[in-house]
Formats: C-alpha cells, structure tokens, sequence
C-alpha cells in the first residue's frame, strides 16, 4: 500500500512536543445586534490555546447489540481490513476498504501549492486518530449467536468474505444484555435468550463488571461503549427520576420500570469512565445522565447514525433553501426487511424514528425568513415499511416538491437502494475515531493556567447522527455541510490553520496572482507569532 502523506505545519503556533501538539489560534467570529430593523455586526478575535495528545493508547469498542446487523458487519470490516482480505464475487476481486468512512476515504483540503492548486489530505492523517485495525472490539446482545451466526444471519457480507471470516468470527461471543420487553417490540422476544437476569441495579452493574473485564484483559487505556441494539420507544421522562444524576441513581436502585436498557448501559457506561454513543433515536440519555457525564467529566454523544435518507436529505434542503428555493413538501418512503426493519414495524418503535428521522429540516429552514414565516415549515412525511423479502436492502423513495419563481413548482424524485448496514458501520468507525480524538483535545485562553475539554456532549459528532445531542442551550445543526465543516475546522484550528474560506484571492485579484506565479507568495515569512505555546510542553 503506498505510503499516506504526513502532516508537519511549520507555523510559529505550532509546537509539537513528544506528549502533545500545541497550537495557537485565532478564533474569530461576528457578533450581530439588532437595532429596530438594523442589524450591528461586529468582528470578535480570540486567542485560544489548543492541546491535543498524541498517544492514541489501545483503545476498545463495546457494541450494545453486537450480533446485530451493523454490529456484526462492523466487526467484519474491522477484520477484513486488518488481515487486508480480498474475495471473490460475480463481479471479479474485491479488495477490503473503508468507503463510505469520512476518517479512512475521505480529504480535507489543507491548503494550495505553488501553482495555486488545491492540496487534500485524507482526514485521518491531519491529526493522530486510533488506526481501525488496532480497535479490540467486544459487546453484548439479547441474542445468543456468535458474531459468524450473526454475519451469516445478517445477510450483508459477501459469502465468499464471510467464509474468510468465519473462523475468526466464531470465537466472538456477545455478553448476556439487558432485555426489557416494554422498550423494544414484542416481534423481537425470540431472540432474546441471552440476558443479564436481576434487578436493573443489579443489571448495571454486570454492565459495569463486563467493562472491566473487558479492559482488564485487553489491557485497555480507553473503551468506548456504543449502542447499535434495536431502537427502544422514548421513554416518559419523568421529575424525580430522570431529571438528575442522583435521582436516577436512586430510581435505578428502586428498579423504577421506565428506566430503559439503553439507560442502564448508558450509566454503567459513564461510571466506567467510558464514552457513550447512541446510535439510534431513543432518548437514552436523559437529562440526568447528561448531568452524571458532566459531573464526571465523560463524554457523551448521540443520536441516531445518520447514513442514507436523512443524510441526503440535510444536504438536498440546504441546497434548495440556499439557492432560495422553497421545499413546500417532504415524503419521505422506505422499506427494508431487516431486523430493524422488523422492529420498526411496532408503532412506537417508529415513532422514535419518525422523530429523529422528521427534525433535521428544522435549522435549515428557520435560516430563511425570507422563504419561511416564523413557525412555517415544509409538509413532512416519513413513512417505514418492513419487507422481509428484501432483507439489508433498503428501497428508499423521496419526493421534495418546492416552490419556484412565479409559485411555479419544482419536484425532485429520488430512489435510494442500499445495504442500509454498509451505510452505517463505517459512521460507527467515525464515530469511534473522532470521538476518542475529540476527548483528547483541550483549550485554554489568554492567562488561563487550567486547560479545558470540550463540552461532554461531543456535537462536533453531529455530521454522523440524525438528531444530534447538543449543550443545553446550543443550537441544533443538521446541513451536513456546515457539520462538516465543524469537524474539518476543529481539526484545522488544533494545527493553528485557519478554516478553509474557498475564496482563491490567489487567482481573483491581479497582485496575488502576480505573488503567486512569481513565487513571492510562496517564500514570504509565516506571519509572525501571536503567542508563545508553552515552548516547555505544558506549565
Ligand atoms: N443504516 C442503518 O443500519 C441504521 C441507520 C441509523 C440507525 N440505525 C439503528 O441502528 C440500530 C441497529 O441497526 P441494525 O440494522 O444493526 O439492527 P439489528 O436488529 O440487526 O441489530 C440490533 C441488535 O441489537 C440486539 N438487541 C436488541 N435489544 C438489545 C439490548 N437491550 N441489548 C443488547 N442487544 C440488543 C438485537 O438482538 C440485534 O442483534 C437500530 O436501532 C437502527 O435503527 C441503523
Ligand atoms: O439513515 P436513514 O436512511 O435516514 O434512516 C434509516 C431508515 O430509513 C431505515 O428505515 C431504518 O431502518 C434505519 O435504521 C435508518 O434509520
């Protein structure tokens, strides 16, 4: 395999030691007041430190639900391109890659070279991130299987591949679960033969004692617990039981019935110190988790991976609505013959994800009041059916109608057929990356003599999930564009490299371009040091 380009900035707000990169940053931003019908706009400057830790260490991913069908995939992936796995199909040899994974398949551009051209990096070499073949992978499930049965039940791996991955497969075993029949439908209780039996403390703290076990064996620095079981109902978040750390605490110790599953592996997942991924739409982490993983200082993020239909659809409206263009109407039709689909089929299983999957116009929408009155948004539809014959293979139809010049209008059709789980597992691997990245960032101000993490709810990770978790009181963003722009610029800003504004002045304006092609621009000075990074590593 050729060898992927490193990554050195020569700046004079960079400084690489042995433990850490450092960095110093110019953070800018417009602030905006409103004066009757004017608006005040006003640049804001500040200069933040950046840390990130260069140790990845040995890093494990506990899936809750891992027989599943994204969970029994994902482990194939892992393995396929670890032992670098080719195979045979109608089509001729395949070779293992990562498609479909922003980390592993796709760039960021870093900058332009000496004749003005874009230069892209793939996005795992702009800052250290854990390698995929290095992620010991572990996990629990209500069904019994092996994760070969489980590949095998799953549908979606070619056979050939999966007759290379058997073996190795057949020695996974998922860990007894967490099975509570008012959470998840009724259609899938005879799968549920491999259960962690007592009271829900006594449920959490099994959960506990496998993520030691876990970690002890493989001699873990870190393991991230993520959950990619079936989707549970919302639970009623009620006062006295999910609205803080110690309530809960106390409701788990009482065996309160509405404390869910995903709840209980959410909470175990947090006093283990582990950071916790919800990638389905149920409300696991209510606000008293929330609160537990603030208080302990573990990051959280959630929820629902966003891997196809609604994907599309975060950037098909915000091209619409950009263009100043008026989506009047959403349908939004699938069927699928999965598991999950099978699952779905129960009303309030589907109501889980008929939320996460109906929100993400919101943002985009109220971004043009041009287009939309306040409260106006489009008609919105989302329909699921479940089709067994068709199996991993989802059959999404979309129809966006809108409003053009003159109320002429304009409607969109789009047909969408995929393995949904080859959509979804290389978000789990992205998840699993940026997450663990994320946690080792931290940030200082000006004198500041305390470095601070970001916030434990990671929103950064909302490019990767449909209805993305946020600080309370932060605004909720769904384009995908601008989502992964907050991911590429974080990255950028660790670096001390500004966030990529398109604007190409090099070949617009008549004196850079003269710099350009002369090579006056490309043996100018850095610009001169803002700040002194902690010349001796970290004070
Ligand atoms: N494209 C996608 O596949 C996609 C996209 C977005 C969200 N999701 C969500 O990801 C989840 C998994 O999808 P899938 O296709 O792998 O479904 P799946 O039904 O194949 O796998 C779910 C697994 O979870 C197990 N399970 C159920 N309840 C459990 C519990 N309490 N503890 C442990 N294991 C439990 C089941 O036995 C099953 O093996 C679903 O909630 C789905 O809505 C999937
Ligand atoms: O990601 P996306 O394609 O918008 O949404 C998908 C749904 O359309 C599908 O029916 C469901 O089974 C998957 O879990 C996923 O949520």
């Amino acid at each position: 395999m050729e060898k992927t380009p490193s990554l050195v900035v020569t700046s004079p707000n960079v400084k690489y030691t042995d433990e850490y990169i450092y960095s110093d940053y110019q953070y800018e931003e417009t602030l905006v007041t409103k004066n009757g019908d004017d608006l005040i706009a006003k640049p804001i400057r500040k200069t933040l430190s950046i840390r990130t830790e260069r140790k990845v260490g040995k890093v494990g991913v506990m899936l809750v639900g891992w027989g599943g069908n994204n969970g029994s995939t994902f482990t194939a992936a892992v393995l396929a391109n670890r032992h670098q796995l080719s195979w045979n199909t109608k089509n001729g040899q395949m070779d293992s890659n990562w498609v479909g994974s922003i980390t592993q398949a796709s760039t960021v551009r870093l900058g332009m070279d000496e004749k003005g051209n874009d230069v892209h990096i793939p996005m795992c070499n702009l800052l250290p991130m854990i390698h995929p073949d290095d992620l010991v992978i572990d996990g629990w499930d209500i069904s019994p299987l092996n994760l070969a049965e489980s590949m095998v039940r799953a549908k979606v791996i070619d056979y050939d591949l999966q007759q290379k991955l058997k073996k190795e497969m057949s020695t996974m075993k998922p860990r007894p679960a967490i099975y509570d029949p008012d959470f998840i439908a009724a259609n899938q209780s005879d799968r549920a033969t491999n259960l962690i039996r007592g009271t829900r403390h006594e449920q959490y703290l099994q959960v506990r004692a496998d993520i030691k076990s876990c970690r002890d064996k493989n001699k873990l620095d870190q393991i991230i617990v993520l959950w990619t079981a079936n989707t549970e109902r919302f639970c009623e978040i009620r006062e006295g039981v999910h609205d803080t750390s110690e309530n809960l605490e106390r409701a788990l110790r009482d065996n309160d019935s509405e404390i869910s599953p995903s709840t209980i592996f959410a909470m175990a997942a947090i006093d283990e110190n582990c950071i916790y991924i919800n990638g389905s739409p149920q409300n696991t982490l209510v606000p008293g988790l929330v609160q537990r993983a603030e208080q302990r200082g573990v990051f959280v993020a959630g929820d629902d991976f966003k891997s196809g239909q609604t994907k599309l659809k975060s950037v098909l409206v915000d091209f619409l609505v950009s263009a100043g263009l008026k989506p009047v109407s959403i349908v939004s039709y699938n069927h699928l013959g999965n598991n999950d689909g099978k699952n779905l089929s129960a009303p309030k299983q589907f109501r889980s994800k008929e939320i996460s999957k109906s929100n993400v116009v919101d943002d985009i929408v109220e971004s043009n009041p041009i287009l939309y009155k306040p409260g106006e948004k489009p008609d919105h539809v989302v329909v699921i059916k479940y089709v067994p014959y068709v199996g991993d293979s989802k059959r999404a139809m979309d129809e966006y109608t809108s409003e053009i010049l003159l109320h002429g209008t304009n409607t969109l059709v789009v047909h969408n057929t995929c393995e949904d789980s080859l959509l979804a597992v290389p978000l789990i691997l992205d998840l699993v990356l940026l997450a663990h990245l994320f946690a080792r960032m931290a940030f200082r101000e000006g004198d500041m003599t305390t470095w601070s993490s970001m916030h434990v709810v990671l929103s950064p990770l909302s490019y990767l999930l449909k209805a993305p978790l946020v600080p309370a009181g932060a605004p909720v963003v769904n384009a995908l564009f601008k989502q992964r722009a907050n991911i590429e610029n974080i990255l950028r800003a660790a670096l001390a490299l500004h966030p990529n504004h398109h604007m190409q002045l090099e070949h617009k304006i008549p004196f850079l371009m003269s710099e350009l092609h002369s090579g006056a621009l490309f043996n100018s000075p850095p610009h001169k040091k803002q700040k002194v990074a902690h010349e001796n590593g970290d004070q």
